[in-house]
């Protein structure tokens, strides 16, 4: 569905640099990454917002510039910030949009509208964070797209409803030909729906694998001080040392167990837990 082949971008103070990933159909990926990693950017390159310096992307195996209009068709965007026309109410917006695809469902859009409680009649400048992105996703999932691509799709959204959009991806990847794809903050949601979880930091890609085999290969070991040496200490990807003891965060803690015994306690980390080790060191 999606393929980032040794992509690049340079800015003045930042390099999005060499990436690759993919991602087959039938499944959901969670981009994650710290501010400023570069999920934006990955995003706006994917979608040809942004020029790519090098590299290749291709979407249903065709590359996505050369078929932009027959890939972007297909695929249904969901952007961070509003790009709608404020002056125009929901239903001149739609208006719009509509055209542009060629199988856009109007009966689905209506039920949308109104499974989310919004109004016809009201103009977008009057919307909250959480009605535009409502309207926004009511768009990206009403013609019937094979990908969804959302950059934080979920920010600015109460629980409630943040949980009714996480229902609502999980039963659009229920049709194996359909993939999502989308950048969040909130790593607790990736725990729910996410197949596969790929981290960027400082325009790197970390890793991109299955969400089962991050959360297995590392693991939140737990001790008292005074097993921390220079040595030991490498075996980690990032320690916090209290008063106490140390929690850390180390790759195939297994080995850890071997060394130590039942002087540790290993204890499955979560993917905020990942994030934040591998960040801070
Ligand atoms: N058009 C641009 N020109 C110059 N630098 C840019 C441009 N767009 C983004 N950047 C820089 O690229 C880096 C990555 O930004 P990006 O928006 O991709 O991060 P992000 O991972 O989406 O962050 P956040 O989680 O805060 O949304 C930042 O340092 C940003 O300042």
């Amino acid at each position: 569905m999606l393929e980032i082949k040794n992509v690049s971008k340079n800015f003045e103070k930042f390099k999005l640099n060499d990436i690759s990933f993919n991602l087959e159909s039938g499944y959901i990926m969670g981009f994650i990454g710290p501010n400023g990693a570069g999920k934006s950017t990955t995003i706006k390159l994917i979608m040809n917002l942004l020029k790519k310096d090098s590299g290749e992307i291709k979407i249903f195996g065709k590359d996505h510039i050369d078929f932009e209009r027959e890939v972007k068709n297909r695929i249904g965007f969901v952007y961070d910030e509003s790009y709608f026309y404020e002056d125009l109410t929901i239903n001149q917006m739609k208006n719009i949009i509509a055209p542009f695809y060629k199988n856009w469902d109007e009966k689905m859009f209506s039920k949308y509208i109104k499974d989310f409680n919004l109004d016809y009649t009201q103009k977008i400048k009057k919307l909250s964070k959480g009605m535009k992105m409502k309207f926004s996703l009511a768009t990206a999932l009403s013609h019937n797209a094979d990908l969804i691509i959302m950059d934080e799709p979920t920010s600015g959204l109460d629980p409630i409803f943040r949980r009714e959009i996480l229902d609502i991806l999980y039963s659009v990847i229920q049709d194996e030909n359909k993939s999502i794809f989308f950048s969040t903050h909130i790593t607790t949601d990736l725990e729910k729906v996410a197949d596969y979880i790929t981290f960027i930091n400082n325009g790197e890609i970390v890793f991109s694998k299955s969400k089962d085999e991050v959360l297995e290969s590392y693991g939140v070991v737990k001790g008292g001080k005074d097993l921390l040496d220079g040595d030991t200490r490498k075996e980690f990807i990032g320690i916090r040392e209290t008063n106490v003891g140390f929690e850390g965060l180390a790759e195939n803690p297994q080995r850890l167990k071997k060394i130590f015994g039942s002087e540790i306690l290993i204890e499955r980390p979560t993917l905020e837990d990942i994030m934040i080790y591998s960040v801070r060191r």
